[in-house]
């Protein structure tokens, strides 16, 4: 909500041995000044003064007698930076003739950390408040510019600070906010940055002060902070606002200032400085008049460029600089009249609180790519390089629908071995995305089927046979379980399908027998030929290096030559708990790259755990491979199996049709060639369960395989990353220490410097830092040819 205030008015008076006590009399615990005329006949021009009263009195919010930098900026500025960190636009402006201390209030001394004035405090304070409110998002940019004879100029434009490049001054039709378009405004990330902005700002007006011929006292210049701020809980908000630090020109008039030198230049220069003051005391004047219909802000580009702290959404104070000798009352007098009319001067303060569906777009844009550089980097340190936040490539669908087929095909035992490595909630939702499809193409395949069957029923008339059916089987005396679609006998109470069960019998890729549907790779049943099976590629199986990580594929060689030891350090401060084996390792010789650094690693320093997964890999493979055989050996036995099947058949229907005749009761007489195939298929029933076992066996000896090689990855990955970032900390400090080594004395005297300030006065290190920054600057630009003086 706008609150009404007035603008604050503080007077200062320079320190001067002469200062005239009997014409002005200060009285600051009434914060008032009293001006006595004592020889106004003498004056020779009047027409500040008015002749009918030779004393006047002046009461202002604060009247500050040879006070201290501190004090100033504790009365005029405090409040108004507190105000624009609750965003309210905030304006401190200093007023007064040539001389009276305007500059020295606004800047202060660039030199001296004690005598800086309201901008570095300005400073300090705004990144001090930012930095006690975590909760909020802050952007700092900074602009500078000077109005000289009626023109802007650009002081934070390096090349350009002299040039007049016709600024356009508009009102933010929302805030009302005045701004200078096209003027450099550069973001400040911290005190230090702001400051040498400022500084910098500074000498390019002095440069430019030489090209244009012009002196300092001859122009306004506004130093203005904008500040945009977001609460990280309510991103929809944005508050802005700004803190204009306005020196005006000194205030003098034409005459008094130059006496009777006055060539044309200082003449316009006079003109220029009149006209903006003399609009500054009308806008004044009329803001108070109780008629606000006509303000006349746009007459000059100082009052359009100050509108909204004249009258508008901010809050103000103005110090009204004193230089209180006798020769200087006529316009100490004439600027305590402006500053005691500009103490009527209402403002309508309110927080500009916005919400910009641009600015949120572009702060949730920004937001995304920081979360996603910040899961990056979580993922590198989980040691989880390859996750990718990028939408999927339709390679990547492709590779993820594979993955959720194998799990979804897998038996139980393999589950484990196929389950999926959910990386992200992307990938997740990729994985269900893949689970939904699986199961829609199932249902339509079922769907499929039971409408072939249908058609099939309806166009010969009878009804259709089980699909697992393979004909009439019941007098082989078998179970259920034979005519529940597998042929042959069942084996135990998971079941073996023996025998050749009619094509569709049985759905293609399930329920198949325990350890045969498994992801080995041999090809044994259809979708195992299938070379590009996730389960054919899976890294246990085929060989292949571990794939948790970048860093898991590096093969390292096993013809290590380096001796083995126990314990140690892995690098000369001992500070790894992995040993190092025969070397202490230098660890600026580590490299950055953490694949490179990892080679290293399993080479030099984790040697023994890297053998130990070389040869859980050996005996992986090898069990892999005595696995294949197996299965070979299972297929061949099932095939002799199925034909022994066949033959007995066709014996015991011949014999059904010769012996059609024997009575009902009667049994049923094996001859010598049925009862020989039964031996036979037997004897192939004991083996194939011995092979079988065996096989499971292998699978138990490999499942416990890559449980151990799972458990000295993660060993290893966990050593090495605490080796890597031990190893950049030293490299790190080793760095430093060599940067330290070839400092050049110049070097090593300015880190003493900064060394001593940061012991002695800490506050002042950021001024320290931008007050030298701004002296190599200036330094470097001595050395440059000189500028060309512009016309
Ligand atoms: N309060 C003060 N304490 C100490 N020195 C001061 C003070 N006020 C002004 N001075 C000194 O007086 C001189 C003139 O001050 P300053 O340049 O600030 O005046 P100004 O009003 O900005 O003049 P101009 O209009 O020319 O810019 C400077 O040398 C400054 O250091």
């Amino acid at each position: 909500m706008a609150r009404k205030e007035c603008i604050k008015v503080l007077v200062r008076t320079r320190p001067t041995a002469n200062f005239s006590q009997d014409q002005i009399q200060v009285d600051t615990s009434k914060n008032t000044i009293r001006i006595k005329r004592r020889d106004v006949e003498q004056q020779s021009d009047r027409s500040a003064m008015d002749n009918r009263r030779d004393t006047w009195r002046f009461q202002f919010d604060k009247v500050l007698h040879n006070s201290a930098q501190e004090a100033i900026y504790a009365e005029a500025a405090d409040h108004i930076v507190d105000g624009v960190m609750e965003g309210i636009n905030g304006t401190i402006m200093a007023y007064g003739q040539t001389g009276a201390g305007k500059t020295f209030t606004m800047t202060g001394d660039t030199h001296n950390f004690a005598q800086r004035g309201i901008i570095p405090r300005a400073v300090t304070h705004l990144f001090a408040e930012i930095e006690n409110r975590p909760q909020h998002d802050f952007t700092v940019s900074v602009s500078f510019m000077e109005i000289y004879n009626e023109k802007i100029f650009d002081l934070l434009d390096d090349e350009g600070a002299a040039t007049d490049k016709d600024f356009q001054i508009t009102e933010d039709a929302r805030t009302h906010s005045m701004q200078v378009r096209g003027l450099t405004s550069e973001v400040v990330a911290n005190e230090e940055e702001a400051l040498r902005v400022l500084f910098r700002g500074e000498e390019n007006r002095i440069v430019a002060e030489h090209q244009l011929n012009k002196q300092s006292n001859r122009s306004h210049s506004i130093f203005t902070l904008h500040v945009e701020q977001k609460a990280r809980l309510r991103a929809e908000e944005v508050i802005v606002s700004k803190l204009n630090l306005v020196d005006l020109a000194g205030s003098e008039r034409l005459k008094k200032a130059i006496g009777e030198k006055i060539d044309e230049q200082l003449r316009k220069e006079s003109r220029y400085i009149n006209k903006s003051l003399t609009y500054l005391e009308q806008v004044v004047v009329a803001l108070t008049s109780g008629s606000r219909s006509h303000i006349p802000y746009r007459q000059t580009k100082l009052t359009n460029v100050l509108k909204d702290s004249l009258g508008g959404n901010c809050n103000t104070s103005l110090i009204a600089c004193i230089w209180g000798e006798a020769k200087h009352l006529e316009e100490s007098t004439s600027t305590l009249k402006l500053a005691q009319r500009m103490m009527r001067v209402e403002n309508q303060a309110a927080a500009n609180v916005q919400s910009d569906d641009g600015m949120l777009l572009r702060r949730y844009e920004r937001q995304i790519r920081e979360l996603k550089q910040e899961l990056m980097m979580h993922d590198a340190l989980a040691n989880r390089s390859g996750v990718s936040y990028e939408e999927y490539t339709p390679e990547e669908c492709r590779n993820i629908a594979l993955q959720v087929r194998r799990f979804a095909e897998a038996s139980v035992d393999e589950e484990e071995a196929c389950a999926i490595d959910i990386q992200s909630v992307r990938h997740a939702q990729e994985c269900f995305r893949q689970f939904k499809l699986l199961i829609q193409h199932a249902e339509a395949q079922v769907e499929e089927r039971l409408r072939q069957q249908f058609q099939f029923q309806a166009r010969d008339g009878t009804p259709a046979s089980h699909a697992g059916s393979s004909g009439d089987l019941s007098h082989s005396g078998r179970s259920g379980a034979a005519n529940d679609g597998l042929v042959g006998e069942e084996e135990d109470e998971r079941g073996f399908g023996l025998g050749h069960a009619p094509p569709g019998a049985r759905p293609k890729e399930m329920d198949l027998p325990d350890g045969l549907a498994g992801g080995d790779g041999d090809g044994m049943e259809s979708k195992h030929a299938d070379p590009s099976s996730p389960s054919a590629s899976h890294p246990a199986d085929t060989g292949a290096a571990p794939s948790d990580g970048e860093t898991d594929n590096i093969e390292v060689s096993s013809e290590n030559e380096l001796e083995e030891q126990e314990g140690g350090a892995g690098f000369a401060d001992g500070s790894t708990r992995k040993a190092s084996r025969v070397q202490q390792i230098d660890p600026s010789q580590v490299p950055a790259n953490r694949e490179a650094a990892f080679k290293m690693y399993t080479s030099l320093v984790a040697v023994k755990e890297h053998e130990k997964l070389q040869q859980n890999q050996r005996e992986t493979k090898a069990c892999i491979a005595q696995m294949q055989e197996k299965r070979q050996r299972l297929r061949a036995l099932q095939a002799e199996q199925d034909d022994m099947q066949t033959k007995i058949n066709a014996i015991r229907e011949e014999q059904k049709a010769a012996e059609g005749k024997l009575a009902s009761g009667d049994e049923r007489i094996i001859d010598e060639e049925e009862f020989i195939l039964m031996k036979q298929a037997k004897e192939l029933k004991k083996e194939f369960r011995n092979v079988h076992d065996e096989h499971a066996e292998l699978r138990r000896a490999k499942e416990s395989l890559s449980e151990t090689r799972d458990h000295i990855k993660i060993g290893l990955l966990k050593d090495f990353q605490s080796w890597y970032l031990n190893a950049q900390r030293l490299r790190e400090e080793k760095m430093a220490f060599d940067d330290e080594d070839i400092l050049d004395d110049g070097e090593q005297f300015d880190k003493l410097e900064i060394e001593r300030v940061q012991a002695q006065e800490p506050d002042s290190v950021a001024f320290f830092k931008a007050t030298k920054a701004q002296r190599e600057r200036e330094r470097r630009r001595s050395h440059k040819p000189t500028a060309q003086k512009r016309a």
